[in-house]
């Protein structure tokens, strides 16, 4: 292959985080949540970000999604500067902030307002469709005080699908969940963006859980939040979260992590 050819092969990052400062005051004082972070993630990567409490996590997704703005440094996204959030950029939380006072399908109705250009017929077609993905097709006219917390995450999951946004950004989003709904979703979310292909950033504390889902592990280290180490995981997909393969990948991530955090803390009792 030419030079030239090689050159023009190179395909832009969907999401950069260029050197990103971000600081808090706080009544203890100023807290420095994120010191010269930088990240590149490619269109359709799944990249989990994991780290200890307080390292910046959600921090970055918030700044990502165009909820914050950083101090210093910039965030890109198709190599636009995020300014503000967009429909293109959907953010899921770990609690499912649905309108209680809407049913199913009117909380999809709601985030479809979004997609401007289409009819209420169409909406409705692309509001079952993601029921549909996400098995609730027969809850759409469920209330939300009568689902589960797995079904309410699902629906919230539907809700930031529905715009067709090319980058979705969940921050601990089965962190509430018991073990079983969680397992079920981890296969769930694999299939959905197998068939979808979003760009995925997701925050967890859960070092199996991000080794399950990501093609890429972020490891981040507290007070200044930096990224501190990268992993790559090849295995193939879909992923079972009990398999061995998945708990030695787990275990290799988990001892860098052990280490950053006894080696910051050493580095703390020295100064
Ligand atoms: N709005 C805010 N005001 C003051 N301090 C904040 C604010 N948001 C975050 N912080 C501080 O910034 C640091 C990073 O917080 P952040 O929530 O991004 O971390 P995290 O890694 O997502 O933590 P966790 O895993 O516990 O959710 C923390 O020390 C937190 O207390």
């Amino acid at each position: 292959m030419s030079i030239d050819s090689e050159l023009e092969n190179i395909v832009p990052s969907k999401l950069v985080v260029e050197g990103v400062s971000k600081s808090f005051k706080s009544r203890s004082g100023v807290v420095q949540a994120l010191d010269n972070v930088s990240l590149e993630i490619a269109e359709g990567e799944f990249v989990c970000l994991v780290g200890p409490s307080g390292c910046g996590k959600s921090t970055l997704l918030n700044l990502i999604a165009g909820l914050d703005k950083p101090d210093s440094g910039r965030v890109l996204s198709d190599g636009q500067p995020v300014t503000g959030t967009g429909r293109e950029r959907m953010v899921m939380f770990q609690e499912h902030a649905l309108f209680p006072w809407l049913d199913v399908m009117g909380n999809l109705m709601f985030s479809l307002k979004l997609k401007p250009g289409l009819t209420d017929a169409e909406r409705k077609d692309v509001a079952r469709y993601y029921l549909k993905l996400v098995g609730l097709e027969r809850f759409m006219h469920a209330n939300i005080h009568e689902l589960s917390g797995g079904m309410k995450q699902r629906v919230a999951l539907a809700r930031a699908l529905a715009p067709n946004p090319r980058v979705l950004l969940m921050d601990e989003p089965f962190a509430a969940l018991d073990a079983m709904t969680r397992e079920q979703l981890y296969e769930d979310l694999q299939k959905i963006w197998a068939a979808r292909r979003k760009t995925i950033v997701f925050v967890t504390h859960n070092v199996r859980e991000a080794a399950c889902l990501g093609d890429r592990v972020v490891l981040f280290s507290p007070h200044p939040g930096r990224v501190r180490e990268q992993f790559k995981v090849t295995l193939d997909r879909p992923r079972d979260i009990s398999s061995i393969v998945l708990a030695e990948k787990a275990t290799e991530i988990t001892r860098a992590l052990k280490a950053h955090h006894t080696s910051s803390q050493a580095v703390g009792v020295k100064a």
